[in-house]
């Protein structure tokens, strides 16, 4: 199943023009620079701007097409933007309340009870926005727009107006709304770390169109694209903890790359862990190197290097499977004579957890 979106929108001197397919399930992140037209595509889908010749279907729902046009009140979809709309003369309770009377009974699958755990509001509900913080305000726009039930949840930078720590306490509640409910979600971000955190999917934009649609760690280490040429360039796995060493104080998580070490975290057996390995803490060697303290080593294969400036190599490698980019010295890649297709060994000195 799928999101399928095609939208030709002119304002002023902007144009929009896309044509995308996402999947419909996981957190789509539409990543990109000020003005690409995030918020458009994304007013374009809750049917806030109506357009001609517009194209959206979700799932199984046609919401646009040549004849029809579903008006936004009638789509079923959660708007979260980036400062929390909530009714001022409204409790939290209210506020959350509002809405849900034109869901039908058999379409609440999202119960007013669940929207409200999930985001720890309970010890809210009846105070005003105005006596919450910044980050409380947004978990009770995230519960509004989840307490209609909706078949997709467009959250247009909800973080963007809170300051890290707020960000810390929000983000969170993202992972457990990833995890506990089958609901879509658009996400508009250009913050970066915030996207390696919450992403399946990214959609990169760039002038109104879509330059690159893809699985999060794919679309982070294509050579071809942005992402993966800046300072903070990284790569994104999935793992799963496997074991804690309490001696070591180490925790092992296995992934299909490999048995990664971390320090400390004494995580659940079992949960599943995002990491991010940033481009220039993976080094590389031609033979495994017994003599290091380096524990986390994995056999690779080269798929790719490209230059960085005139100092430095982006290297893309394959590593069971899954794609790591390490940031090397170009005089180190011509000592090694590194080429594609040429077997190595990763020596990844740093890895931080996401989640
Ligand atoms: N009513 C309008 N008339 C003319 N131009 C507009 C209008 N609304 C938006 N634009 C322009 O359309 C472009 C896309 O705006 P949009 O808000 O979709 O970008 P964005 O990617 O969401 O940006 P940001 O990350 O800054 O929120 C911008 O250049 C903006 O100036």
């Amino acid at each position: 199943m799928s999101i399928e979106a095609k939208f030709l929108i002119k304002k002023g001197d902007f144009t929009l023009d896309v044509d995308l397919s996402v999947p419909s399930k996981g957190i789509t992140t539409l990543f990109g620079p000020s003005g690409c037209g995030k918020t458009t595509l994304l007013r374009a889908i809750a049917g806030l701007d109506r357009h001609r010749g517009g194209f959206l279907k979700v799932g199984d729902l046609t919401w646009q097409n040549a004849e029809s046009f579903i008006p936004p009140h009638q789509r079923s979809l959660g708007y979260v933007f980036q400062e929390a709309s909530l009714f001022a003369h409204l409790t939290v309770r209210r506020n959350i309340e509002y809405g849900l009377k034109r869901v039908a009974k058999a379409d609440q699958k999202v119960s007013l009870e669940q929207a409200i755990e999930l985001l720890a509001i309970e010890s809210l509900l009846e105070r005003k926005p105005d006596s919450l913080s910044g980050g409380e305000r947004q978990r009770v726009a995230i519960a509004r727009a989840l307490a209609v039930s909706p078949k997709l949840l467009l959250m247009d930078e909800p973080l963007a107006s809170l300051d890290l720590e707020r960000k810390r306490e929000v983000l969170p509640y993202l992972d457990i709304l990833h995890r506990e409910l089958d609901i879509p979600m658009l996400y508009v971000s250009h913050d970066h770390n915030e996207v390696a955190r919450v992403a399946d999917h990214l959609v990169l934009m760039e002038k109104g169109r879509v330059v690159a649609s893809g699985e999060i760690s794919e679309m982070f280490t294509r050579l071809d694209l942005s992402l993966a040429h800046g300072n903070d360039t990284e790569s994104i796995f999935e793992a799963t903890v496997s074991n804690y060493d309490e001696k070591y104080h180490l925790t092992y998580l296995e992934s299909s790359a490999g048995q990664f070490t971390v320090t400390g975290q004494e995580l659940i057996v079992g949960t599943s862990v995002r990491l991010r390995i940033a481009a220039r803490d993976v080094s590389l060697t031609l033979t495994r190197q017994s003599d290091s303290s380096i524990q986390n080593v994995f056999p690779a294969t080269i798929d790719e290097i490209t230059p960085e400036g005139v100092s430095q190599m982006t290297v893309c490698l394959n590593v069971g499977g899954i794609r790591m980019l390490a940031r090397i010295t170009r005089k180190s890649a011509d000592a090694l004579s590194l080429k594609s297709g040429m077997e190595v060994f990763a020596q990844v000195k740093s890895v931080a957890l996401l989640n």
